[in-house]
């Protein structure tokens, strides 16, 4: 496995975030330093245009989300904008968009890493939960505010929480309210490895390399049956589209394709021999 240093390619000007690939990654950065990387209704639409852009972009096989600098992954909802219906957009409308960016990573068939300096708090902490794999700098800090600041994401924040690290920790996490170290986090089973914050991203990129030596089929299949039964039919329905998927790419399934198209009966009899 190579340790080269990676350079970047930035490919797509946005404003509240960054988004560079190199080498079939695709790195996303919140970049919005000055507010600990909170996110605004725009930040999440363009993370959510970011990762459909690396979703379909065949060169990419595997996906960072970080945070810039090393203050901060993510401080969750920007409370500056926060109105009485939700997170005001620069025209005005409330939102609570961060749901739908939750569900994308988990649908997304590409390995999503978060990459995490510093704080990951509160939407910022359920970020790097959803995304498959957390490799943390030695400053990284996690928790949740929820009950602080008057919010609660009992949704994956509570759920799949609980399925990460136990329901007893889950619980401590969003009733107490407290902040854990990266030792703790990874003794926890909530990351999974720290490194000094400074090697961090090429860790990051190592891993990432390592994935792309292996079979993206193999990897979006796992990924699926992974996330299936905590997004319940949601997630039967990613891993059974699939398995379609596979299923067009055999000569099973495209006979009954070109049976239709030649008008014909479909002879599938040489396929029922299978144990
Ligand atoms: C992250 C801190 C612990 C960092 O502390 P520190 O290093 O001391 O820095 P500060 O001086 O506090 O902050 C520096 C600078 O950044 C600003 N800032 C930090 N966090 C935010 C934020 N979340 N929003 C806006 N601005 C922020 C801070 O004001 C400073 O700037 P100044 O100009 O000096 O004022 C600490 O900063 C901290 O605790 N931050 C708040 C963390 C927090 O409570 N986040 C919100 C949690 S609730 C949430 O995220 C819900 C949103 C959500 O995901 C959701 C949930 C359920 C359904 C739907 C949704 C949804 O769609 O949104």
């Amino acid at each position: 496995m190579t340790t080269q240093p990676i350079t970047w390619l930035s490919s797509q000007t946005y404003s509240d975030i960054l988004y560079e690939t190199a080498e079939g990654i695709a790195k996303i950065t919140i970049n919005r330093p000055e507010r600990r990387n909170a996110f605004r209704p725009e930040t999440v639409s363009q993370l959510i245009d970011a990762f459909h852009r690396a979703h379909h972009d065949n060169a990419i096989g595997a996906i960072i989300l970080t945070g810039a600098g090393d203050e901060a992954f993510c401080a969750g909802g920007d409370q500056k904008v926060r109105g009485d219906e939700g997170y005001i957009d620069e025209g005005g409308t409330p939102h609570l968009n961060v749901l739908d960016l939750q569900m994308q990573i988990r649908r997304c068939p590409k390995p999503v890493v978060a990459m995490v300096a510093g704080y990951a708090i509160g939407g910022g902490h359920v970020l790097h939960l959803v995304c498959d794999l957390t490799i943390a700098g030695d400053n990284a800090r996690f928790g949740q505010t929820g009950p602080r600041v008057g919010s609660f994401d009992a949704g994956l924040g509570a759920g799949l929480m609980a399925r990460t690290i136990g329901m007893k920790r889950a619980k401590e996490i969003w009733l107490l309210c407290r902040q854990y170290d990266a030792t703790t986090a990874l003794d926890w089973g909530l990351i999974n490895a720290v490194v000094p914050v400074d090697q961090l991203e090429a860790e990051t990129v190592t891993w990432c390399r390592q994935m792309l030596q292996l079979s993206p089929m193999a990897l979006r299949m796992i990924k699926a049956g992974f996330n299936a039964d905590t997004d319940g039919l949601a997630g039967i329905q990613e891993l059974a589209g699939n398995a379609t998927g596979l299923f067009y790419m055999s000569e099973e399934g495209q006979e009954g394709r070109n049976a239709w198209l030649e008008r014909r009966a479909p002879d599938f009899g040489k396929y029922r021999k299978r144990p």
